[in-house]
């Protein structure tokens, strides 16, 4: 089964309103695929649709071969929220963070224990077993909330704007390490990004979404006028920045507008 994702005709009315209306997409297996929009276009949404937390008002979702409920049972299905759900000050070490990625997992501390650590490790992180969560950058953080993602053994994993508070070259390091967990474990990586700039350059495939999918495709042909007036309105204003730019330090499309 190469498709692990596939959503049908999906609509999704929340309160009387609808949010999703007549989405069709589908994802597969180890793709990096990164959902923008504007603020409010229903990119939460479709995730939390994908993972059974909505139901749709219309058409269906298909995720590792049958329905969302089904699917996050396995546990096989990873989620990073996109508000965390750590509290700021509460002193959890970056061991304890990680070792939430294996709460419903039957097995002894030891193990867990052990299995963290590992994780820890292949993020970049060892040597912070003991060290508090709340004291890391925002990119430290990144790391380890990956982490405890992936200590779960997922084969898909959803992020919302996981690189809120993230500086830019954080960001591209982060991405090069999607597509190592991409190569290396066969993971499926669907994210919400803010960054249209940065996501445009890692991933295979860019959903554009404000109440309709007006977009899904491989990033190049992405940033096209029409495209982004659809999703961000007529006051857009884009800036791109080519990689023969000796000014640029990065490569990256500046993006003014609504959001
Ligand atoms: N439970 C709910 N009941 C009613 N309306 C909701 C509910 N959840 C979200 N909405 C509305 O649905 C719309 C889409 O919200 P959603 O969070 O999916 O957007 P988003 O694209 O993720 O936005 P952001 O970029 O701000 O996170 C918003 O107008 C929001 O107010």
């Amino acid at each position: 089964m190469n498709e692990i994702l596939k959503i049908q005709d999906l609509t999704v009315k929340l309160n009387g309103r609808v949010i999703l209306e007549n989405i069709n997409l589908s994802i597969r297996r180890k793709e990096i695929v990164a959902i923008v929009g504007p603020n409010g276009g229903g990119k939460t949404t479709l995730i939390k649709t994908a993972l059974g937390l909505i139901k749709p008002t219309a058409g269906y979702v298909e995720i590792l071969g049958t329905t969302p409920e089904k699917a996050v049972k396995t546990g096989k299905i990873g989620y990073l929220p996109q508000k965390t759900d750590i509290p700021r000050n509460f002193p959890f070490s970056v061991l304890d963070i990680v070792m939430l990625g294996l709460v419903n997992k039957k097995l002894s501390r030891r193990e867990k224990v052990e299995l963290a650590e590992k994780y820890i490790q292949y993020v970049g992180m060892k040597g912070y077993e003991n060290h508090p969560f709340s004291k890391l950058s925002g990119g430290q953080q990144q790391r380890i909330s990956i982490a405890r993602v992936l200590v779960s053994d997922p084969e898909i994993i959803f992020l919302d704007e996981p690189s809120t508070g993230v500086d830019v070259v954080a960001q591209e390091s982060f991405y090069d390490f999607l597509q190592k967990i991409r190569e290396e474990k066969g993971i499926t990586a669907v994210m919400v990004s803010h960054d249209i700039g940065v996501v445009g350059k890692f991933v295979d495939k860019v959903a554009g979404l404000n109440r309709y999918l007006h977009y899904y495709g491989h990033p190049k042909d992405f940033f096209q006028k029409h495209i982004l007036e659809k999703l961000y309105g007529t006051d857009v204003e884009l800036v791109v920045h080519s990689p023969e730019c000796v000014a640029c330090e990065h490569f990256h499309t500046e993006f003014k507008g609504k959001r």
